[in-house]
């Protein structure tokens, strides 16, 4: 942890900018410190590379403020310009140069004695495994080793600031969750401030210190994956990161009925549409007692009868699909194998503890 009164690598303040009249983005702030990787997430077009393109110094905000260790680098007057921002970036698109070797690649940047360049581009193959190809070329490496070496190259001068715009996305599936791990560790050793751009949850789940969730230019939501997972400010920050279920009810007398009993609903009046969202992982499944179910408890609320309409075995888990009394579909994500017949009729309970209440255009 950096000192209490050190500057955030990474400030900005207030970041505006605009195409055609239109904020892609919207005022947004926020600091990052020193060692802390922070991901900006949010659906494609909006405005994470813009903002990432704005610190970078290959775009300007309309207005608003960047800082780097505490000095300002940009505002609508005064810009440094990018080559002098020490800040590093490994953006999708930013190849490696085809003509050099992967050593030569990674000093490309570096300045210094040889012996110094040397010794940097040897120990940074070295931690990411790719010493033994220090004379290959690029087209002679695989995506994940390019990614790596890329890696490498935007590390080899010591950023303070590492920029990443989807930095994984052009590698296989089963190979990006050992690279990011990688990288992770990299970037921690290293003590880079790190700004990642993604739009997978999952990554920015895997790999953040901070989430900044991003909706049409705005920043709504941020804090730990903890937080943003377990405590959504709405509807669709929930089901940004998962398959969600939503029990629609309207508030009588500050409670919002459902088929799994009543729910608080403090402060909206009578007939607010109020939406109940539960994550299929939070559903509780029990058997059918010749038609009755389980008792009520303070956790898990009201059962209720549903009966199986399908059921899928997804390797972790399977997810069994629920039509209700009401004619509503629920998803289950069940650990491990667990595939009743469709038409089997069991009781499903939701744990109040994983519910969250939104009013329903939220
Ligand atoms: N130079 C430009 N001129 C006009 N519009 C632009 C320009 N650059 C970006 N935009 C628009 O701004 C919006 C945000 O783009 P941006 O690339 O920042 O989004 P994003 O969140 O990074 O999306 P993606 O994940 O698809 O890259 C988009 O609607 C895009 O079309």
């Amino acid at each position: 942890m950096p000192p209490a009164n050190m500057p955030p690598r990474l400030e900005v303040r207030s970041l505006m900018r605009r195409f055609d009249g239109r904020a892609v983005v919207d005022d947004i702030s926020f600091a990052i410190p020193q060692g802390q990787v922070t991901c900006l997430l949010g659906p494609s077009g909006c405005g994470k590379s813009t903002t990432l393109r704005m610190i970078a110094g290959v775009d300007m905000q309309d207005s608003g403020e960047i800082f780097v260790n505490g000095a300002l680098i940009c505002d609508t007057v005064f810009r440094v310009p990018p080559e002098r921002r020490e800040i590093g970036l490994m953006f999708q698109d930013f190849a490696l140069f085809p003509h050099l070797s992967v050593a030569q690649n990674v000093a490309f940047g570096l300045s210094g004695s040889s012996a110094d360049k040397a010794a940097r581009v040897g120990d940074l193959l070295e931690r990411v495994h790719m010493a033994r190809h220090r004379d290959s070329y690029p087209h002679a490496l695989s995506g994940g080793e390019q990614q790596r070496v890329a890696l490498a190259r935007a590390l080899a001068p010591r950023p303070r600031i590492l920029l990443m715009d989807e930095p994984f996305s052009g590698l296989d599936e089963r190979l990006r969750d050992d690279i990011r791990d990688e990288t992770l560790a990299l970037l921690k050793d290293e003590g880079t401030a790190v700004l990642l751009v993604t739009h997978e949850p999952h990554e920015a789940m895997r790999m953040a210190d901070e989430i900044l969730l991003m909706r049409a230019g705005k920043i709504v939501q941020r804090g730990a994956p903890y937080n943003l997972y377990n405590a959504p400010v709405d509807r669709r920050a929930a089901a940004f990161f998962s398959d969600i279920n939503v029990i629609e009810s309207r508030v009588q007398g500050a409670l919002a009925p459902t088929p799994f009993g009543d729910f608080l609903a403090p402060g909206h009046s009578d007939g607010t549409g109020i939406d109940i969202v539960i994550r299929p992982q939070h559903l509780k499944i029990d058997f059918d007692r010749a038609g009755r179910g389980p008792n009520p408890t303070a956790q898990d609320g009201t059962p209720a009868r549903a009966t199986v309409k399908r059921a899928r075995y997804l390797g972790r888990e399977s997810l069994v699909e629920f039509r209700m009394e009401t004619g509503q579909i629920l998803k289950a994500s069940v650990p491990n194998v667990f595939l009743p017949k469709p038409g089997t009729v069991m009781w499903l309970m939701l744990r109040r503890d994983r519910c969250f209440v939104f009013p329903a255009k939220g």
